[in-house]
């Protein structure tokens, strides 16, 4: 038995290390990856950490140049804290996910799980009451509250926000990030309370992942998101359609990865918000600069592995901004902007690369029949690997 989990560790590890040597352009490990020697300080956007990484990449770049592997994996590494003893709950962030209908209960269970097992210490689901208990019984460690409308009982009612929006507001002013979408579904009401949801949050300065069917609202009304800096938008390429749509930019052809060349541009029309275009690679801007994730991942495409991805950009995204103070919103000066852009393209980065990595070790274990929920476990060896050297390989067998 403990031969078998010693097989399938070593297994892990050299899963994790071709995902690691395949980042890596050149095919050497350099500085940027390798392990630390040194601990680390806790790092804050104000610090100008992931900013200074990426300066080196991003100030000599051209409108859209390409940003550097190496700098973005060390400004994405930057982000991540240290575990310390003087640490309490909640400190290395407390991620919401809006989302889970009758329908979707795997989304976001699949993108909280996967906050925590990338290192936030709390997750909180806002569900509809019919998937509350299929989530809660899957996973004790989630935070299930059943406040979004029920949808079996609005129909033909009038969306209105204010209810589920009262119940929400108490638990927004503790999270760190918020991710919006995973199995949210399209029914009117639960629609009309997320967009009040993502209104409220970005009041607040809360930093958003909106994914799956959040794109969808963000599509019938970018202005929820639009000029908000502190945004994440990740969409697979039916959503990056109609991402376009709604700002009126304008696609070569049919469906087809050759839309991804138009990532920098779509950010540029939302002014604010990094997109994250999921596909081949992944192509992430901020309407600005453009980097690229080409590790290689998973040849298999079972449903939830977006919502995977949504969760672990969540936990970068509370490193990012750990207190979120200010507003995230336009004006304010260039430089405390430019730090939040390279912050939150760090935050996606980071979040890309951990997934990636994740994928190939579970399709490495499981192949053809490699599920999103397989993916879970990887996050820790992945991570390991990736952002602290350690790299225990551990993962393989464990639970979700
Ligand atoms: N287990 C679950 O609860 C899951 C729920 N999900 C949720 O389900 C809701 C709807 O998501 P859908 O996946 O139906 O909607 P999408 O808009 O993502 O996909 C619509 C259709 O486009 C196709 N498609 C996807 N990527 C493509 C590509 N690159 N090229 C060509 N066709 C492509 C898909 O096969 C799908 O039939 C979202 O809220 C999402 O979060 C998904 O996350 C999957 C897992
Ligand atoms: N064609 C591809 N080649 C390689 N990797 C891919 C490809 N398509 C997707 N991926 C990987 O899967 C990740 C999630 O992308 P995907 O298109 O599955 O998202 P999604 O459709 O939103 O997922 P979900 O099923 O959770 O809604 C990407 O970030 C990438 O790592």
């Amino acid at each position: 038995m403990l031969r078998a989990a010693g097989l399938l560790k070593s297994r892990s590890a050299v899963f994790y290390r071709q995902a690691l040597r395949s980042a890596i352009p050149c095919g050497r490990r350099s500085a940027a990856t390798g392990p630390r020697a040194a601990p680390r300080r806790a790092r804050s956007v104000g610090s100008g950490t992931a900013r200074r990484a990426l300066a080196g990449a991003s100030d000599a770049a051209a409108m859209g140049e390409r940003l550097d592997h190496a700098a973005m994996m060390a400004a994405a590494r930057a982000l991540v804290p240290p575990l310390t003893a003087d640490s309490h709950k909640g400190k290395n962030g407390k991620v919401g996910v809006v989302g889970g209908c009758r329908e979707y209960a795997g989304a976001p269970l699949f993108a909280a799980l996967s906050a925590v097992r990338a290192g936030a210490d709390l997750a909180h689901v806002f569900c509809t009451p019919g998937a509350a208990p299929v989530i809660k019984g899957y996973s004790p460690e989630l935070i299930v509250l059943p406040f979004l409308p029920d949808e079996s009982a609005q129909q033909g009612a009038p969306a209105a926000a204010d209810a589920p929006l009262a119940a929400i507001r108490p638990w927004l002013g503790r999270l760190t990030a918020l991710v919006v979408g995973p199995g949210l579904g399209d029914d009117p009401a639960v629609a009309a309370a997320a967009a009040a949801v993502v209104r409220e949050a970005r009041a607040a300065g809360l930093p958003l992942v909106v994914d799956g069917s959040g794109l969808n609202l963000v599509a019938q009304s970018p202005e929820l998101v639009r000029g908000y800096r502190r945004c994440i938008l990740t969409p697979n390429l039916p959503e990056f359609g109609r991402l376009a749509a709604g700002v009126g930019l304008p696609l070569p052809g049919p469906i087809g990865a050759g839309w991804q060349a138009h990532t920098r541009e779509l950010a540029a029309a939302f002014g604010g918000p990094v997109v994250v275009s999921k596909g081949p690679v992944d192509v992430i801007s901020d309407g600005r600069r453009v980097a690229v994730v080409e590790a290689e991942g998973s040849l298999r495409r079972a449903g939830g592995q977006g919502d995977v991805l949504a969760g672990s950009i969540a936990a970068f995204a509370c490193w990012a901004f750990p207190r979120h103070p200010g507003s995230g919103g336009g004006g304010g000066d260039a430089a405390a902007a430019e730090e939040e852009a390279a912050a939150l393209m760090a935050a996606a980065y980071g979040g890309c690369a951990l997934l990636r990595a994740a994928s190939l070790a579970a399709f490495g274990e499981r192949g053809r029949s490699m599920l999103a929920g397989d993916i879970i476990p990887h996050l820790q060896g992945a991570f390991e690997e990736l952002y602290e050297g350690g790299g225990s390989g551990g993962g393989g067998g464990a639970r979700m």
